[in-house]
């Protein structure tokens, strides 16, 4: 195990870095470290045996891509922090845009990275609250397909690669220092400017806005114009002149 930030000044200030060869899921780990927390911690792994993706999914990584989970205590409601994905998004976007053209990329409600259409990066939170209105701690699992997209036949989004689209090769831990950094100035836009900030910055990146798409949640399925995303982050879609709210689905187009 390592501790260490790579001595190249991009590691932000006041945040911990654990860099793991093996471990079961780097969200295990982080609800492992969480009670003793002492600041803001990524956790990244080169492997994982039992990793996890959204609905109970398992994710498929690779070597050299990266694994990594931030886990942190931060003073808000859980409502706020499930926010925090559309700021991973927005860091995801800013990161990848170094080794790629930034054209090729978009955003996809809730927590997706398109590359060339095909998802490059997924986004799992994870948050517990015993009492009172704030959570105790949240935990923000990131995998990114850097080097290989793993064969993937459950998704209408095929895993792409970075190298394998073309952009530069890059080290799970280099791209984790870039990571690290996009992330921190995104909590800074939030404490400055609040999540209206946030939400613009998605929202430019954002794929097929103003287009038709259909959302599925666990009961039924919607199509409609993709209008925006509110202030609390939910998608907006227009059906038949009128605005549907969706707090939670997955999106298709
Ligand atoms: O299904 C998704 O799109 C989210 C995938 C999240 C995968 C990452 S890899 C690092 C962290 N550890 C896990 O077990 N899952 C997340």
């Amino acid at each position: 195990m390592s501790t260490e930030p790579l001595p190249h000044g991009l590691w932000p200030e006041g945040y911990a870095l654990v860099v793991l060869d093996e471990v079961d899921s780097t969200m295990a780990e982080a609800r492992r470290r969480a009670p003793a927390l002492d600041r803001p911690t990524w956790i990244m792994a080169r492997r994982q045996s039992n990793a996890k993706g959204r609905r109970g999914r398992t994710w498929l990584g690779g070597d050299g891509n990266l694994a990594a989970t931030l886990v942190y205590k931060p003073w808000c409601t859980p409502a706020q922090a499930a926010n925090r994905s559309f700021m991973v998004a927005n860091a995801l976007f800013e990161s990848l845009a170094l080794y790629i053209d930034r054209s090729a990329l978009s955003l996809k409600w809730p927590n997706d990275v398109l590359l060339n259409g095909g998802k490059v990066a997924g986004i799992l939170l994870e948050s517990a609250s015993s009492t009172g209105p704030l959570v105790d701690w949240l935990s923000i699992g990131i995998g990114v397909n850097l080097s290989k997209a793993p064969h993937d036949l459950r998704t209408e989004f095929a895993p792409v690669s970075l190298a394998g689209e073309g952009g530069e090769v890059v080290a799970p831990e280099e791209f984790l220092h870039v990571l690290a950094g996009h992330f921190a100035t995104q909590e800074l836009k939030l404490g400055t400017w609040g999540f209206p900030r946030i939400r613009e910055d998605w929202l430019a990146n954002a794929a097929r806005l103003g287009e038709i798409v259909t959302a599925r949640t666990a009961t039924r399925e919607i199509t409609g114009v993709f209008e925006t995303v509110d202030q609390a982050g939910n998608l907006i879609l227009r059906v038949e002149g009128r605005e549907v709210l969706i707090p939670a689905a997955d999106v298709y187009f």
